[in-house]
């Protein structure tokens, strides 16, 4: 019996997860180090992912893709996690850019751009984020202007994963200013386009091998191009970020595995005052500790994106499982680094790798304060309605 839980799946979630056990183990292991430290978008890996068929694995098979369920695509993205949490990123970000479109897109649409991306290997950007707007979309300053039949999106999205790399963008723009989140539209947009820019690539701490763009914008699309009309973007980004935010969960559990693996690995064999590591209890009641919030985290985030596959709403476990499994992944990289100690503080290290990326899950898809508020707002919410019933 192993320490840690590991999830019972089904025949197609469990072929998943070897197919991406393989490829970390060929592909993404040997590049990790370098890819952080160049800070290098590796097309390499993207190119294996495809050909591999996880590229488009959450794609329903009508538009060619592997048609995946959301447990299998979790048990993916952790596995790909453990070798390269970068990769697991660029797995993430193709899915949420994605599924803007597959949530609310016409036929027309679907029939253009997914089977597009799936036939030639291209993605789709989430621009939902801008400067002024990170925590608060509605809020966003990027404006749709009808001009000649169409639009004309003019703005700016900030830390935009994916951006210059992928085929097009689903922008998410206002369309009368002053109105919130009932102006809000969103809108599928070419990344060639005219007046499609992407800016600077941002210099991260940590997912380096993830690229994150300012996209500047002042283009013109036809109305065929909209996804989803003023007053219905800003849930439909929302609708995304819930899946988004059980995926984090995911890759969470798996940069926190690879950390607890490394750590426990060492303090069972190295010695210090005549013991191992793991018997001084400073260190083996942490490992315990990580290990238990670890087997947790796991059941939290599959049973979600269980939940999910049955239909079943995730706004709130969803949130609950980004929550607990990014923090749950944060004190699992510090307790690594300290086991290590200084070997795990200078580079190159995994211990010290995985600290800088782990710290993107608490952030990205809606901060660890965002969760916190969807919840406190949704206890608010249950008992008052209780008080009043
Ligand atoms: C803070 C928020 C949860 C809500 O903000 P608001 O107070 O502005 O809006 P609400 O009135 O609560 O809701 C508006 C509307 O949406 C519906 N709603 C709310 N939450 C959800 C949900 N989780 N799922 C589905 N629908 C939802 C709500 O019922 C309202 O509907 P009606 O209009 O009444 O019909 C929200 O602003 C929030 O989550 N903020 C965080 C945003 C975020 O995660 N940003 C990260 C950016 S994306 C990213 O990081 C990707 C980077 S990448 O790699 O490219």
């Amino acid at each position: 019996m192993a320490i840690i839980w590991d999830p019972p799946l089904t025949e197609e979630a469990r072929s998943w997860r070897d197919i991406a056990r393989r490829l970390a183990h060929d592909q993404l292991a040997p590049l990790a180090a370098e890819i952080d430290r160049d800070q290098r978008y590796p097309h390499e890996n993207v190119q294996a992912l495809h050909e591999s068929g996880i590229g488009s694995m959450f794609i329903p098979k009508e538009y060619g893709g592997g048609g995946a369920s959301l447990v299998a695509f979790c048990a993916v993205i952790e596995e790909l996690a453990r070798a390269c949490a970068s990769t697991s990123g660029i797995v993430a970000t193709l899915q949420l850019g994605a599924l803007p479109l597959l949530r609310a897109g016409t036929c027309a649409q679907k029939d253009t751009y997914i089977r597009s991306i799936v036939a030639r290997r291209e993605s789709i950007s989430f621009a939902l984020s801008e400067r002024e707007a990170g925590s608060d979309p509605s809020n966003m300053q990027t404006l749709a202007v009808p001009e000649n039949g169409g639009w004309r999106l003019r703005g700016e999205k900030r830390w935009i994963g994916g951006g210059g790399e992928c085929a097009y963008y689903v922008v998410f723009a206002q369309t009368e200013p002053g109105k919130g989140r009932a102006g809000i539209a969103a809108f599928i947009v070419s990344a060639n386009a005219d007046g499609v820019r992407d800016d600077a690539r941002e210099d991260k701490m940590g997912m380096r091998g993830t690229v994150n763009t300012t996209v500047v914008l002042d283009t013109w699309v036809p109305d065929e191009s909209m996804i989803a009309a003023p007053g219905k973007a800003l849930k439909l980004a929302l609708e995304a970020l819930n899946v988004g935010r059980v995926v984090v969960a995911a890759q969470s559990n798996g940069i926190a595995l690879a950390a607890f693996t490394a750590a426990a690995r060492r303090a069972a064999v190295r010695t210090t005052f005549g013991q191992h590591l793991v018997d001084h209890q400073g260190i083996g009641f942490k490992l315990s500790d990580v290990a238990t919030r670890l087997s947790a985290g796991r059941m939290l985030a599959y049973e979600t994106a269980r939940s999910f596959d049955t239909g079943q709403d995730v706004a709130l476990i969803g949130a609950q499982a980004k929550l607990f499994c990014s923090e749950a992944a944060h004190d699992a990289v510090d307790i690594g680094v300290q086991v290590f100690g200084g070997e795990g503080f200078v580079k190159p290290s995994l211990v010290e790798r995985l600290y800088r990326d782990q710290r993107a899950t608490e952030i990205y898809e809606g901060t660890s304060e965002i969760q916190r508020l969807v919840l406190a707002r949704a206890i608010h919410a249950e008992f008052n309605n209780e008080e009043q019933a």
